[in-house]
């Protein structure tokens, strides 16, 4: 078995509930007694090995982006360990970072440093965001001059852009108009093919059967099934047609 890029071994995170702004801002110097809390994972395990793709699937709030949040380091679990060992890229929170008074070339430094990468690499780099992005001479004007789509774009192209070990993508995230949707679709299949190790969250079980052929299954915080993504499928569409009949 090759090496193992990502491992998650026994994660748990609980939210706390707050009644109000004004209640999380107190939480923040005295701990609150008795909290109403939401278990978002709960004690998950699984690894994923290199040039591997897989799909996580599960209905609303069964915990999906909480575990690609930890992935890409903004969030944190209270219980057990997550290891990545490479450069993660995340087609999820495009705009975070950036800063407003720069221009999008110095962003696309400033998100390169954050990043971890050298400046001489950046410069390697940058012509082929800047192409990528189609931002024309906005390239260098103040990003608060961007339309929200031009942010995205500018986004979407550094990290389809900086050869990344991990690249992490929510399907429901949505990247310009038609035209450009398609060539962020192409791209991803084209770092797909390239090796790289991909988590894919969808709602949409043709394009996790198209992109992943091993699928993690979430249920509430819970890993109910992990393992080739036609039987994963088969799980969670069996259970849902389970609870529709309860229903009936
Ligand atoms: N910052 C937060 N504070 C409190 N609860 C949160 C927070 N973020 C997520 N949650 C809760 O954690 C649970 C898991 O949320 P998460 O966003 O990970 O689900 P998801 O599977 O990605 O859902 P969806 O398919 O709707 O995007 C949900 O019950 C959600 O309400």
């Amino acid at each position: 078995m090759s090496e193992a890029i990502i491992t998650f071994k026994n994660v748990s995170k609980t939210y706390i509930l707050y009644k109000n702004d004004q209640a999380r801002f107190k939480a923040l110097f005295f701990k609150p007694r008795n909290p109403k809390t939401n278990k978002a994972l709960n004690d998950v395990s699984f690894e994923i090995y290199r040039g591997e793709s897989v799909g996580i699937v599960g209905d609303n709030g069964a915990g999906k982006s909480t575990l690609l949040k930890m992935i890409t380091g903004v969030a944190f679990p209270d219980e057990g360990e997550i290891i990545v060992n490479g450069k993660v890229a995340a087609l999820l929170e495009l705009t975070a970072g950036f800063s407003m008074e720069m221009t999008g070339r110095e962003n696309i430094y400033l998100k390169g440093y954050i990043l971890g990468l050298e400046d001489a690499y950046i410069k390697q780099i940058e012509e082929r965001i800047i192409d990528f992005a189609e931002l024309g001479d906005y390239i260098d004007q103040p990003v608060r001059t961007y339309s929200s789509g031009m942010k995205m774009r500018l986004g979407f192209a550094i990290n389809v852009n900086i050869e990344p070990d991990v690249l992490v993508v929510d399907e429901a995230l949505s990247v310009g108009d038609a035209s450009f949707k398609r060539k962020c679709k192409d791209k991803i299949k084209e770092i797909i093919s390239a090796g790289t190790t991909v988590l894919y969250v969808s709602h949409n079980a043709e394009s996790v059967r198209e992109i992943c052929p091993r699928s993690i299954y979430l249920r509430k915080g819970t890993v109910i099934f992990d393992g080739n993504t036609d039987e994963t499928l088969k799980v969670y569409q069996d259970y849902k047609a389970a609870q529709k009949n309860k229903k009936k």
